[in-house]
């Protein structure tokens, strides 16, 4: 092919070169920030280096003067959909398809060129189906967690009971009584049986369709596959625990007052924990927020312009008590004892039922 005669295969070769660097760029820095997958940003770093040694064997000179960015047409039209980015999911699925759409073109358009650079392009057009596949279904699953917690009006809290048989017993009947999520909150276990516990609690949650929260430790909900933490006030700061799980796993902090209210909605929180509400059997408190509190946090959500994050009650609630919190804003609430007796099920019941029929501005909406 003389020089003349393949300008406009370079210029293609030049554009789609560009076109997939960039979106492998794009979706590099998506693993890396917002999903903290590092194995997944290993791999588009890879892919890149590859396509930019694969690119090298073009005449680098011909490609950047076949360039006319001014007189391409195609800068200047764009589709509404390239304007809006609803969602991680969707930022990466145009992303993907940006990169695969220009790999095909590289090679179909490079064959004209050099047969051994379509073939090296071919093979990383491969391997991105399969990576940008991965970090797709990763990012679908971290907007589900977000979706089903903001879907979730009851947490129970449970101890790992007697042996695995008994925790999944017991997990199984709060599913069917509808308990949205799941917290293993055990302090007399050793840390071998609590990761033990932990990952069998994450395969049965799984199967049951119940968010799985693993109180106090990072580290163990990373390791089991958990669903996500619970930390407290005086535990490891939210930034620290959001390195350790990384960006898909959920994250609750417990709140006592309306300071920490605010600083948790600053913060990378997924939720919050709200109380104590009332003297618990479970929980030794000097003092209790009460619900005078549930009111400050529902007050200060219902003026907020951002979506507040979804606040559960926490702290002795039981059946009998229930209608208090919801009158003070509340249609979220999390409970170990009141859903800790023989009829689990009137129970859970009697607290949505409560809970549903709350007509005061709710927290966490
Ligand atoms: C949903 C939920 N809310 C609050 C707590 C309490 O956490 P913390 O203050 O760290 O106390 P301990 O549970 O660690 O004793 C919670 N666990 N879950
Ligand atoms: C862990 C915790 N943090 C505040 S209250 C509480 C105990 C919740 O259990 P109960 O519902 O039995 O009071
Ligand atoms: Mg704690």
């Amino acid at each position: 092919m003389n020089s003349n005669n393949s300008t406009p295969t370079l210029r293609v070769l030049d554009a789609n070169a560009n076109r997939a660097a960039e979106g492998m760029r794009t979706l590099e820095e998506t693993a890396r920030f917002l999903l903290s997958a590092a194995e997944l940003q290993f791999q588009f770093k890879n892919l890149r280096h590859d396509l930019s040694l694969a690119i090298a064997r073009l005449p680098r000179l011909e490609l950047l003067a076949s360039r006319n960015t001014p007189d391409d047409i195609g800068t200047k039209t764009s589709t509404p959909s390239e304007q809006s980015r609803p969602d991680t999911a969707s930022l990466i699925a145009s992303a993907s398809s940006r990169v695969q759409q220009a790999l095909r073109c590289l090679e179909e358009y490079g064959k004209s060129i050099d047969v051994e650079f379509a073939s090296q392009v071919e093979q990383i057009r491969y391997r991105v189906y399969d990576v940008t596949a991965r970090l797709e279904c990763l990012s679908l699953t971290t907007d589900t967690r977000r979706q089903r917690l903001a879907s979730a009006r009851l947490y129970a809290l449970i101890d790992a009971g007697d042996g695995v048989d008994e925790m999944q017993t017991r997990m199984k009947l709060l599913a069917d009584s509808g308990v949205g999520v799941i917290q293993l909150r055990d302090r007399q276990l050793d840390d071998r049986t609590l990761y033990e516990r932990a990952c069998v609690g994450a395969s049965v949650a799984r199967e049951l369709g119940v968010l799985w929260i693993i109180n106090d430790r990072p580290d163990i909900a990373f390791a089991a596959d958990a669903d996500g933490v619970h930390v407290g006030q005086e535990e490891l700061p939210v930034t620290a625990v959001r390195r350790i799980v990384g960006a898909e796993r959920l994250i609750g902090l417990s709140t006592h007052d309306m300071d920490q209210v605010q600083t948790a909605m600053g913060s990378c929180a997924d939720y919050l924990g709200c109380g104590p509400t009332f003297p618990s059997t479970t929980k030794q408190f000097s003092s209790f927020a009460g619900c005078d509190f549930l009111q400050s946090v529902s007050d200060y959500f219902a003026q907020l312009e951002v979506v507040p994050r979804p606040a559960f009650a926490i702290g002795g609630i039981t059946t009998d008590n229930v209608q208090q919190v919801a009158d003070a804003g509340f249609d979220r609430i999390a409970v170990t004892s009141g859903l800790a007796g023989d009829d689990v099920t009137k129970a859970a019941r009697v607290f949505l039922e409560t809970l549903k029929t709350n007509d005061a501005p709710v927290a966490g909406r």
